[in-house]
């Protein structure tokens, strides 16, 4: 059973791969009171992952308290959501996040952490520099001061967002008091059906189950075609299950998973791999474990998938037109609807693909990889971005802009007439000056629509790399079949 004390006969018990990893990082397990009530377990935590926005009162606290940093080595800290993306050699001009990244520089310093700086060739957004530096494997518990820590759970690791009193704590003991989640299995299987890519699949998820529907759960997401994805691909999956509500997102290791990893700097190597796989291996739910909640999707069943509202639950196929809150029967939904398309002003019935935009972002920590830029570069090759819309480019790490770079892929871009900028968390959300202005409209790859998210009065449409590539094209939202040839 999950986290308890186990007898002998209870250790071969089928478990899921999230209560296999639990299992193996409990310090102490919480006792239970005579009620059955049991106390949290104390979690061992492999990889704490900081960056500017959620760690200044967490250091401060350790400053207060005369304490130091437990596990330096274990910490690993970027500057992301308050960089700009042009002009980095030049000081930040906004005061609010020029003392946020000044504040870390320092912190960083003081406790002896390493930082990867604006401009450093590891620097990017947190969820992306992990797997890309090897710090992310199968079997860890990772966590860091922000939701979408949930992407590292694509190495089957229980990765989850904490808050900056727990960033506080983890750095004081390497440790954190949990209680247990709920687990929840999403099976996928069929085919993807072509042009359909792991994002269309997160977004059709959530607005199946809800953006409450994974509340406490920590999800694992299984079959055949789970499986044959890439690793970038689970990742915007797993990335996007904090937006379900969940607490975690996983993905069991496979070959995928070693091959992604093997070579990696922070990569186990010689006889240490081999050990590691060997236990990687036995990271897998045991048949006949048993979930409290589980849903089955049939992957050839979807289509290119946009968000039409303000929250990523709010979506529907592009094919689909703007839904009529009059036509929805749960109240509660058929409001939040109305209040959305009032905000995002749109009307019912329109077919979203007569939808038009004021600009494309491309990047972020669901979809700022390589293999999102090819997707987007291979549909913009030969094209030109439509008269009128604004399409930034933002690789997710400085690595990824190398490599796209290397690829030739930053020329594609540019003669497509995108901009392609330096790595930072960028027009996602509005902490930089990569922002919409009121008003505007945006098919960004990103994960989060609410109101004011990528600047204040600005639409967001959630997209993949590949629909928003053909959105900058067409100018009006579009999947890349829809463009002449
Ligand atoms: C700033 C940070 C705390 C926040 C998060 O936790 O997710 C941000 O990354 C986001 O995506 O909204
Ligand atoms: S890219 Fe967006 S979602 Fe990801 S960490 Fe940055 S702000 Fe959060």
């Amino acid at each position: 059973m999950w986290g308890t004390e186990m007898t002998a006969a209870e250790t071969t018990a089928p478990r899921t791969l999230a209560e296999k990893v639990w299992d193996e990082h409990v310090v102490r397990a919480g006792e239970a009171d005579a009620s059955g009530q049991r106390d949290p377990d104390l979690i061992y935590i492999d990889l704490h992952l900081v960056h500017e926005v959620t760690s200044p009162q967490a250091f401060e606290g350790l400053r207060l308290a005369g304490r130091s940093v437990r596990r330096p080595d274990l910490t690993i800290a970027t500057e992301d959501h308050n960089v700009p993306t042009v002009d980095i050699d030049k000081p930040i001009a906004d005061p609010v996040s020029r003392t946020q990244v000044e504040t870390l520089r320092r912190n960083c310093e003081e406790f002896g952490i390493r930082l990867h700086p604006m401009g450093d060739a590891e620097q990017g957004i947190v969820h992306i520099i992990g797997p890309q530096l090897g710090l992310t494997q199968p079997g860890m518990t990772i966590v860091c001061g922000d939701s979408h820590t949930s992407t590292h759970g694509a190495f089957g690791a229980i990765a989850m967002g904490i808050g900056t009193s727990e960033v506080e704590h983890v750095l004081a003991t390497q440790t954190l008091s949990l209680r247990p989640f709920k687990t929840m299995a999403i099976t996928v299987d069929g085919e993807l059906p072509v042009g359909v890519t792991s994002k269309d699949l997160i977004l059709a998820i959530i607005a199946k189950i809800g953006t409450g529907g994974g509340q406490g759960h920590v999800l694992e997401y299984r079959g055949s075609a789970i499986e044959k994805l890439s690793m970038e691909a689970r990742m915007t999956i797993c990335n996007m299950s904090i937006e379900a509500g969940a607490r975690a997102g996983m993905i069991a290791p496979d070959q995928t998973t070693y091959d992604y990893l093997r070579g990696r700097p922070h990569a186990p190597s010689g006889d240490d791999w081999d050990a590691a796989v060997a236990h990687w291996d036995s990271l897998r739910s045991d048949p006949g474990a048993r979930y409290d909640t589980e849903v089955h999707i049939d992957a050839s069943t979807l289509t290119p998938f946009v968000t039409w509202g303000t929250n990523p639950g709010q979506g529907a196929p592009l094919g689909d037109t703007v839904p009529d809150p009059a036509k929805i029967s749960d109240e509660t939904r058929a409001q939040a609807a109305e209040k959305a398309l009032a905000y995002m002003d749109l009307t019912p019935g329109t077919p979203l693909r007569d939808v038009s935009v004021d600009a494309v972002f491309l990047g972020s920590c669901t979809n700022g990889r390589i293999e999102d830029l090819r997707a987007a570069a291979s549909v913009l090759e030969g094209r030109r971005v439509a008269d009128g819309v604004r399409m930034l480019v933002v690789p997710g790490s400085m690595r990824v802009k190398k490599q796209a770079e290397d690829e030739g892929l930053d020329a594609v871009f540019r003669a497509a007439g995108a901009e392609w900028r330096q790595a930072g968390c960028s027009m996602c959300l509005g902490m930089n000056p990569d922002q919409l202005a009121p008003g505007e409209r945006c098919a960004s790859t990103s994960n989060r629509n609410f109101e004011g998210r990528q600047g204040k009065g600005g639409r967001t449409h959630l997209v993949s790399p590949a629909v928003a590539a053909a959105t900058a094209v067409r100018g009006r939202l579009a999947a890349p079949a829809d463009l002449a040839h």
